[in-house]
């Protein structure tokens, strides 16, 4: 699929035809090796240019053949062939060149780009590297540290960027394909040799060794054990130190050892997800196509603490007016303050003016009588949230939506305070909300699609990854970190240390450990639900005994350190030790391992030797296993929803793609049989207890994970 016309007389443009981003098919190669061969043959043809339609170049190779049998002609000599044209070939970008469309640009010989374009070569992201000559033209044309930066980060610049490091060699704020057509008149005849960028000599760093060892360094600190930016380092140092023929050779190496592994199924996974997950449902048959969202152009945020703050600020970036309640008036003054700093360092970080004027501050909650959306973030207490939503109902004109950004209280009981509970949803934002990119929209019973709709809209257009879901307890992230901590908690019983979960948990890909997070986020927060949960002494009924409550197994060591004071970085001590409170390196306490020492001599506990497989399995396959039973419950409509939670709010390594997508690469067999071992070990808890989805999953024989909304369904149509 692509056009070939003759323009002007002497121009062959050929259009690149793939909507929505002309992606690189087999057929849009077959397209373009069919139009080159045309336009090279035809004697009024003196030059040409290459385009995409509608208004973008080309989005790189498509991604969905990765997976299947690869056929047509392959991208390397279909470059080579347009680079080696005797006629100037030249590439109008609008809109995007990435990947192997940037490849193909490169095999040009020349570039004209389009102000509002934007070019990379994001394949890292998928786990790959850009295998279409990429990792060798683009050091060989802008030099090494400027490709290294380009290809270990994947990130898109700028047309103005792209011309500054020398990747375009024209920028029009015109039509690109008028201004490509007119240079390529402009530059037929004239010789070519010095355009073809893979004849060039690749410019040699002086300290060379140095700064690969730098960069490699760094790539393997960010990298949390991915293995794509380490090989795009390796392909790159290739381009600068041996001919090119040796550094295609060496890239195709590199990519056909990434492009079989499991890293790239699972960012390549978590790119359709991500883009899966603004297409929800919800169990009752409502959808986001059969959804209209109402337009959202004035918002309030009632409580101005850390996560109200930051809401605001989002809000505001989004270009929407805001006002911002805060009945306390030392804390609105306080808050006044940060949020205008928040928008001025983010405003000189993207270059534009801070978005000040778009907030009104208040004290009064009447307020926000005439907004069209509310977000109620004061404190998570139930009778204090009830309350506001008592006086919402009363002061907000009829229609307006009333969103809490509760992280695990009943959105249900919320809605039941108003006389319109279909206008009532969840808007769970993750801290900092104007810096964290996941929001999870919840849904209760009586919630309506369009409330839902316009929440997930409004979500999409601060910059999120919004994912709808169910109403229950902790919804789906914090419901399943439940598990996950217990388990954690439970080792340290059983004879290991923090540092020991930790640092298996952080050789997995998690940016913190779960004790190292727990200093971060503030072991009150969790006593204090527990204590309302009535587990946590003195909330406990009397006479249970210490590790037992509601009849399973219960750890009370989170309470213990918190009685003590141990509140975390805050108060400069917790799991770890801190130099003093407020500081972020975690130092080992021995206080804490003779604490554990004499809290299992207590309780007759004999340590044990744990390995980080066991760390691994049990904290992961307990998270996992309640999410299936979040599918299973209906709470989240596909695995593909939770992995996206996982990734984007709870730092899940993407390249192992999500809790449900790395069951499935272990082997759901294998999950099965190793929860069913430890739930046999440890009969009082349940969550080690394989979940009915679980059991029918591995017995319909394991199905991929695109096929389980299939047995879900049966699953629930039996129910
Ligand atoms: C033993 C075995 C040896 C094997 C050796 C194998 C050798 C193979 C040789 C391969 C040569 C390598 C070539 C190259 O280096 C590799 C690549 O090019 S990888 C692709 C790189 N490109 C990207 O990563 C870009 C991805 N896309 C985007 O960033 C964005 O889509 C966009 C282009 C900026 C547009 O953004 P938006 O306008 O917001 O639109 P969406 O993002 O919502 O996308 C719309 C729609 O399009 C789908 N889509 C986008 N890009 C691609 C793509 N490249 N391929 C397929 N589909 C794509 C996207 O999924 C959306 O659809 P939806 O999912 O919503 O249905």
């Amino acid at each position: 699929m692509a056009k070939y016309s003759r323009v002007s007389g002497s121009v062959g443009l050929i259009t690149l035809q793939n909507p929505p981003v002309n992606a690189l098919s087999a057929a849009v190669r077959q397209g373009i090796v069919d139009t080159v061969e045309r336009a090279l043959s035809d004697p009024k043809v003196k030059s040409v240019v290459i385009c995409g339609q509608n208004g973008i170049f080309c989005g790189g190779a498509d991604i969905k053949e990765f997976g299947s049998n690869m056929s047509g002609p392959p991208l390397v000599p279909m470059i080579h062939a347009i680079e080696a044209a005797n006629k100037p070939v030249v590439a109008a970008i609008e809109g995007s060149a990435l990947g192997g469309g940037l490849e193909l640009a490169l095999g040009c010989h020349y570039r004209i780009a389009h102000s509002k374009a934007r070019l990379g070569l994001p394949e890292v992201t998928l786990g790959l590297l850009p295998a279409a000559g990429g990792t060798q033209r683009l050091p060989r044309l802008i030099g090494v540290p400027a490709a290294l930066d380009l290809i270990t980060t994947g990130r898109h610049v700028t047309a103005a960027e792209a011309l500054q490091l020398g990747v375009v060699d024209q920028v029009t704020d015109h039509s690109t394909v008028d201004a490509a057509v007119k240079f390529a008149q402009s530059v037929a005849g004239k010789p070519l040799d010095a355009r073809r960028i893979s004849t060039y000599p690749c410019p040699r760093p002086s300290d060379l060794d140095a700064l690969f060892e730098g960069v490699m360094e760094k790539v393997r600190q960010s990298a949390r054990g991915a293995i794509a930016p380490v090989a795009c380092v390796q392909a790159v140092r290739a381009a600068a130190t041996q001919p090119y023929t040796q550094g295609m050779e060496r890239e195709k190496e590199l990519m056909a050892t990434l492009f079989t592994s499991g890293q790239a199924r699972a960012l390549q996974y978590c790119f359709f997800a991500q883009r899966a997950v603004s297409r929800w449902s919800m169990p009752n048959g409502a959808r986001w196509d059969t959804s209209k969202p109402r337009p959202v152009h004035k918002a309030a945020v009632i409580g101005l603490g850390t996560m109200g703050r930051g809401i605001t600020v989002a809000l505001a970036q989004t270009g929407l007016s805001v006002i911002a309640v805060e009945t306390q008036e030392k804390q609105l003054m306080e808050a006044k303050q940060a949020v205008s700093g928040m928008l001025e360092r983010g405003a000189k970080r993207r270059g534009v003016a801070p978005a000040l004027d778009r907030i009104s501050y208040s004290r009064d909650i009447q307020a926000v009588a005439d907004v069209d959306l509310v977000i109620e973030a004061v404190f998570e207490d139930m009778g204090l949230k009830k309350k506001v939503f008592q006086q919402l109902a009363s002061i907000c004109r009829p229609g307006t939506f009333l969103c809490t950004n509760t992280s695990a209280l009943d959105v249900d009981h919320l809605a039941s305070q108003t006389h319109n509970p279909e206008l009532v949803v969840g808007m769970h934002f993750f801290a900092p909300a104007h810096v964290m990119k996941l929001l999870e929209v919840v849904y209760g019973p009586r919630s309506s699609p369009q409330a839902v709709a316009t929440a997930m809209q409004l979500g999409k257009k601060m910059g999120k990854i919004s994912v709808a879901v169910g109403n229950c307890p902790g919804f789906v992230g914090n419901r399943m970190l439940k598990p996950y901590m217990e388990q954690a908690f439970f080792l340290l019983e059983e004879g290991a240390t923090p540092e020991l979960v930790d640092r298996a948990l952080e050789e997995f890909g998690f940016p913190m450990g779960v004790f190292r997070m727990s200093d971060l986020s503030g072991l009150d927060v969790g006593w204090r639900v527990r204590k309302g949960d009535g587990l946590s002494e003195p909330g406990a009924p009397s006479g249970q005994p210490a590790r037992i409550r509601q009849g399973r197994r219960y750890s009370p060591l989170g309470d213990l350190l918190c009685e003590q004071g141990r509140f975390g970085q805050k108060t400069g001590r917790g799991w770890y030790q801190y130099n003093k409170p407020g500081s972020r390196v975690a130092r080992s306490d021995p206080w804490l391992h003779s604490f554990l020492e004499g809290y299992r001599a207590r309780h007759g506990l004999v340590a044990r030797r744990i390995d980080n497989q066991e760390v691994l399995e049990r904290c992961l396959y307990a998270l996992i296993n309640e999410g299936f039973r979040i599918l299973e419950d209906g709470i989240a409509a596909g695995p593909e929803d939770i992995d996206m939670i996982y990734v984007f709010g709870y730092g899940w390594p993407r390249h192992r793609g999500g809790p449900m997508f790395y069951a499935g690469m272990v082997g759901l067999g294998k999950v099965l049989e190793r929860l069913e071992h430890y739930h046999q070990a440890h009969p009082d808890v349940p969550y080690l207890k394989p979940c009915s989805l679980l059991w029918r999953l591995v017995a319909s024989g394991s199905p991929p994970l695109h096929k389980w909304r299939e047995v879900i369904k049966k699953l629930h149509s039996q129910l």
